[in-house]
């Protein structure tokens, strides 16, 4: 396809080269021909003939190369899309900390546009301004080398000038690039928080804040719309000055006889063709520098390296899976607040077949503690074994994909409640209706999604927001042996909650399972409970036994969760 594009780029430059030749050549035949008028006409007829045809093939030939160059412009645009989407996806969880989604999202959607668009339409018209400059520049010289190199001396200082505005345009168009993703950064997270911003009622002030944020990009754009205007205009000047040149200095050369008026006015129309092609190569460059501007970010992103691999790694033979979870002094902060330990020498071990329920205070780092077993984050110091195998060691994908993790608060896609159910599953496709039947029932949750009227194929609002029932799970990935649970905080009324505690019973049995719990039922139904506080398990064993003791944290956590769950009951009621 590139190469019919470029032939039919040298074709209808060549056409479009080759017509003032002609035309010299048409004006010549008038201004010479002595002969009775018939020859004359017979031979300007003929010359207009070859010209017409000439104008033809290259208007067709300029329509597939347009065509060619839009198609593959859009190419090249999807191609980096999904190259930008993949390299993301692929990044370590701790990217994500560091590089908020609106941001993310300007480079997938705006810094590709800017470059696609940058390297193809102008690729197509920087070509044939190149082409056509050198053909120009060659007929120049062929149809008067004196003239030709006089008029000439006006590109070096051009290009020089040329040179310094395009470093300016490109690191402009970086700085507009970056400060467009600050703007779609401020707009996605405010618009993912629409509740908050309603609640305080600071429409107003955010609006204005994304303004000035949009004013900035302005005043960027400001600037470059100047220096363009600028840049511009000494170039078309020049070309006038050239035009100028050639009319005072051809007029010279064919009073002395040295040029007919055919070959000045062919030379007239080259340096014409000569100054727009030079026009077209400066907005060509122009354009080209402010697409590396854009794409400056784009090679960063495209080249990152996560940090840790996605699917290399040890991969244990599922039989064999007992689930015995252990984390062995493990030390860890989060790498965008290195300086607030989560961990500190936190030691835990989860015996195979065994319930776990890790309480704490918010924020003491219970789902930190399921992200370090997921291999969302590595840890500072210590390691954590699951059947004795560093999870380091093991291939993230397969860990994941054999650690079942169910959030009774999940968030979900919006799609069918259907294709949120098979998420999970490591082949959604292969997932059949009756599975996600299943699923639901595990969960308790199939009588509730049947009586919507489309049933399972309703559609679920962004983020969840049309599913009010709390206990939808994601299908299991091959009934795994170890399960992560996170207990909804929300309290619920006495049906629901025998619900819920049911499903939770079904889902745990035969598997290690370590769950955030904040129910007491849960708790009590523990083979162990795990108390997090300051950085460390600040107690650790039976749950009759830790409430036994009337002076340890348990119990005092215990008794203010038990106060609050009567708070929130009466408020229900
Ligand atoms: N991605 C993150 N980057 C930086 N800090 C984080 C991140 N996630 C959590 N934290 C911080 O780590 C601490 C522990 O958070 P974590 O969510 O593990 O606690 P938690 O006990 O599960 O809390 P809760 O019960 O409120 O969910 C908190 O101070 C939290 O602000």
């Amino acid at each position: 396809m590139e190469t019919a594009a470029v032939g039919f780029l040298t074709i209808s430059s060549t056409v479009t080269m080759s017509a003032p030749y002609f035309l010299g050549k048409v004006i010549d035949t008038i201004y010479t021909t002595t002969a009775d008028t018939e020859s004359m006409t017979a031979s300007l007829t003929s010359l207009c003939v070859m010209l017409l045809g000439v104008f033809l093939c290259g208007g067709a030939a300029n329509a597939a190369r347009v065509y060619l160059m839009q198609i593959s412009g859009e190419q090249i645009i999807r191609n980096l899309r999904a190259a930008v989407f993949t390299s993301i996806l692929r990044q370590e969880v701790a990217f994500f900390d560091k590089n908020r989604t609106g941001e993310l999202i300007n480079r997938l959607s705006s810094d590709t546009a800017v470059v696609g668009s940058s390297i193809t339409d102008n690729l197509s018209d920087g070509l044939r301004a190149v082409a056509q400059a050198a053909a120009g520049v060659s007929m120049m010289f062929y149809v008067s080398p004196s003239l030709a190199g006089f008029v000439l001396l006006i590109v070096p200082p051009i290009a020089g000038l040329a040179i310094g505005f395009g470093r300016y345009i490109r690191a402009i168009s970086k700085r507009t690039q970056d400060a467009l993703a600050q703007a779609t950064q401020l707009a996605e997270e405010r618009i993912s928080n629409m509740r908050t911003v309603r609640a305080f009622g600071k429409e107003m002030s955010e609006v204005n804040k994304y303004t000035e944020k949009a004013d900035y990009v302005f005043s960027l754009a400001r600037k470059e719309a100047a220096l363009l205007a600028g840049f511009y205009g000494v170039t078309g000047l020049s070309g006038n000055i050239m035009i100028l040149s050639v009319l005072y200095k051809g007029g010279l050369l064919m009073a002395s006889q040295h040029m007919t008026v055919g070959e000045l006015s062919s030379f007239l129309m080259y340096t014409f063709w000569v100054g727009i092609s030079i026009a077209g190569l400066s907005s060509f460059y122009s354009q080209l520098m402010k697409g590396f501007g854009a794409g400056s970010r784009l090679w960063e992103l495209l080249d990152r390296k996560p940090e840790f691999p996605l699917d290399e790694g040890l991969e244990l033979p599922v039989d064999q899976l007992k689930g015995r979870l252990e984390f062995s002094n493990v030390s860890f902060a989060y790498p965008t607040r290195k300086e607030a330990p989560i961990f500190q020498n936190l030691s835990l071990l989860v015996p195979a077949g065994t319930i776990m329920a890790v309480v704490g205070s918010s924020g003491s780092g219970k789902s930190s503690l399921v992200s370090l077993l997921l291999r969302l984050y590595d840890t500072d110091a210590g390691i954590i074994t699951i059947d004795g195998h560093d999870i380091r060691d093991l291939n993230p994908y397969w860990l994941r994909s054999h650690i079942g993790t169910v959030s009774q608060e999940p968030v979900l896609f919006s799609c069918s409640i259907r294709e949120n159910i098979s998420y999970g599953a490591v082949d959604p496709g292969a997932v059949t209706t009756e599975d996600i039947y299943n699923a639901a029932r595990v969960a308790n949750a199939y009588d509730f999604i049947q009586a919507f009227p489309k049933g399972f194929d309703t559609i679920v609002g962004e983020k969840g927001v049309l599913l009010m029932y709390n206990t939808v799970c994601f299908l299991c990935p091959q009934n795994p042996k170890i399960l992560l649970l996170d207990e909804a905080t929300s309290a619920l009324d006495a049906e629901n909650e025998f619900l819920v505690q049911e499903a939770l019973e079904r889902l745990m049995e035969g598997r290690t399972v370590m769950i955030i719990a904040h129910r007491l039922s849960t708790i009590q139904n523990a083979n162990s409970v795990a108390v997090l506080d300051q950085c460390r398990i600040a107690e650790c064993g039976q749950p009759t036994e830790l409430l036994g003791n009337r002076e340890g944290l348990f119990r005092k956590l215990m008794e203010k969760q038990a106060f609050l769950q009567e708070e929130q009951k009466r408020a229900l009621l």
